[in-house]
């Protein structure tokens, strides 16, 4: 049996999740409420418990406020259940630590002992690093050097991004880590890969027959990924300034959106199977060989200030912890190629930004025109056929044709034909963290990044990179609530392509046919 389904029956084992960074942004807005969720879900068997770890001082029972109120303002279900909520509390704990104390760690695996016994745990161990990457290496080495390691169970670790800052810085962080845990106990985390559409993509591509058979750039004239974002820097500003659209978005969450559209089909569902078809299109992409070829594919924005639906909003040098004459990129957009059999020819064109005008994240995949003398053709401006999968907030996959308008005479009109899932069932489906959580529990990797496609995507990006130190003459500013700066769009009308609209903007001569009430 393949991997992934063998691990969709394989249930949580039991396990002790060691939470550090317990009392940071990360685990308030996403780890708690991912718990709470896989624990109402019946996902977490009774035996775990949590262990909280920072180095402020908390008693447990404020700790459990602090897990309560998180979940009451970011879970997708509600704390109703007061019988359930008690049970689920008492299997949290807070241990004040720093990380650079090794006795602390020592006093945690005593800890472990206890919370093993208290709730029959089979020792399995899973280290949550919700820290500052500059942290991933001391705790990983005083986990090993306070014998928290010799668990009689499975011990693994999930690492938040982001995974370095360039190749070297991440090639160290690896090193560092590889001294201690072995790759199948790395688990490194893009929760974009934890989203369900965009685990819904290889469904797509691979269960239909009208699909993949034209997957190719026989068919397919280009492919635009846009991660969109309404907000500004919010209160990252200081890690934000350092990192850029670039390392953010773009080495991460783009390029594995990009593979998962881009790969070959692997020879298993094995979680292997599937990283190795993503890395091979990571060493597909075409590096820009010259800083000019990085200028020319690659536009970098940041905002101005803006007035967005009548509020004034900052720009981006006057946000808090970012250096007022910043030259950090908030926008980028890039036109990539994938040097293989496949793809060779066809664009994809990438695109992600903050102070935008709308949140979504879409791939569109634009297929080729049909030939310019068929009747129709010749006779009426056809618009190409579109394939839209759209990932956030809204989820669903819509094709456009083009049909005859009804009564009319020779008439043609484009119809999108629309399955939007998360009208169908509301947006509850499971939050990428609560995927990636279970998924580690069970010891699936396949929607983690292996250290080959980590290093591989920033080879990529440290290309870029290092034009941009060059000279900051091109860095173009965008009004906050704009759609970025104009040469994003110069990129694809070079080519005869333009950005296709995204959820909120659709073109009014469309016929829609959907299940969305539209
Ligand atoms: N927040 C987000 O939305 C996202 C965050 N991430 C990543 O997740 C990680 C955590 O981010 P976030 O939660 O925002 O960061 P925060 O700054 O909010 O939290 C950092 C945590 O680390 C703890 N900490 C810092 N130094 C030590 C130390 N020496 N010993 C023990 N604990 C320490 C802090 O607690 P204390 O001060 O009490 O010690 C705090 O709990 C980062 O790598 C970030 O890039 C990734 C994607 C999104
Ligand atoms: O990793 C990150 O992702 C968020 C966007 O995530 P989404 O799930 O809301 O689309 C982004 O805001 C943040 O800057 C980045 O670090």
């Amino acid at each position: 049996m393949n991997q992934a389904i063998q691990s969709e029956l394989i249930p949580a084992q039991g396990a002790v999740y060691y939470l550090f960074g317990a009392t940071g942004d990360l685990a308030k807005r996403k780890l708690f409420p991912a718990l709470f969720s896989l624990y109402k879900e019946g996902k977490l068997t009774e035996n775990f418990a949590v262990v909280g770890l920072a180095r402020r001082s908390r008693a447990n029972e404020q700790f459990r406020q602090d897990v309560y109120e998180s979940i009451v303002e970011f879970c997708r279900y509600k704390v109703d259940d007061t019988e359930l909520w008690n049970r689920f509390a008492e299997h949290f704990e807070y241990m004040p630590l720093d990380i650079n104390n090794v006795d602390a760690f020592r006093e945690l695996n005593k800890l472990t002992d206890e919370l093993n016994r208290k709730f029959d745990i089979p020792d399995n161990r899973l280290f949550y690093l919700a820290l500052a990457p500059s942290l991933f290496g001391p705790v990983s080495f005083n986990l090993r050097d306070s014998g928290m390691l010799e668990a009689k169970g499975w011990t693994r670790v999930i690492i938040e991004k982001p995974f370095g800052y360039d190749l070297p810085s991440a090639q160290e962080l690896n090193n560092e880590l590889s001294q201690v845990f072995k790759e199948e106990e790395i688990f490194r985390i893009d929760h974009y890969l934890g989203k369900e559409m965009v685990q819904n993509i290889q469904v797509i591509r691979f269960a239909n027959a009208f699909f993949e058979p034209l997957w190719n750039n026989n068919y397919i004239a280009n492919v635009q990924i846009t991660l969109s974002e309404t907000v500004g820097v919010e209160d990252r500003g200081g890690y934000y300034d350092k990192s850029g659209a670039l390392r953010d978005m773009t080495q991460n969450h783009m390029l594995q959106m990009l593979t998962m559209i881009a790969m070959e089909p692997p020879s298993s569902l094995n979680g292997e199977h599937i990283r190795d078809e993503k890395v091979k299109v990571l060493r597909s992409l075409r590096p820009y060989a010259t800083s000019e070829e990085v200028r020319a594919n690659v536009i970098r924005g940041q905002y101005t200030s803006g007035v967005v639906k009548g509020t004034e909003l900052p720009a981006y040098r006057e946000e808090d912890s970012v250096n007022p004459e910043s030259t950090t990129e908030t926008y980028l957009a890039a036109k990539v190629a994938v040097d293989n059999f496949r793809w060779a020819g066809v664009p994809f064109y990438i695109r992600t930004g903050k102070r935008l005008p709308v949140k979504t994240t879409e791939v569109v995949i634009e297929f080729k025109s049909m030939p310019q003398n068929v009747l129709f053709a010749q006779r009426h401006d056809l618009s190409p056929n579109l394939l839209v999968i759209r990932v956030n907030p809204m989820e669903g996959i819509y094709i456009k044709v083009n049909a005859k308008t009804p009564g009319a005479d020779n008439e043609v009109q484009p119809v999108a034909m629309e399955f939007c899932q998360s009208c169908q069932i509301g947006l509850n489906t499971p939050e990428a963290y609560e995927r990636l959580i279970h998924d580690a529990v069970r010891g699936d990797s396949t929607y983690f990044t292996r250290w080959d496609e980590v290093a591989q995507a920033w080879e990529f990006v440290d290309r870029i990179a290092a034009a941009w130190k060059e000279s900051q003459d091109d860095l173009h500013m965008y009004p906050a609530g704009s759609w970025g700066p104009e040469a994003a769009d110069k990129l694809l009308a070079a080519d005869g392509f333009h950005w296709w609209p995204v959820n909120g903007q659709e073109e009014d001569n469309v016929i829609w046919v959907s299940n969305s009430g539209k």
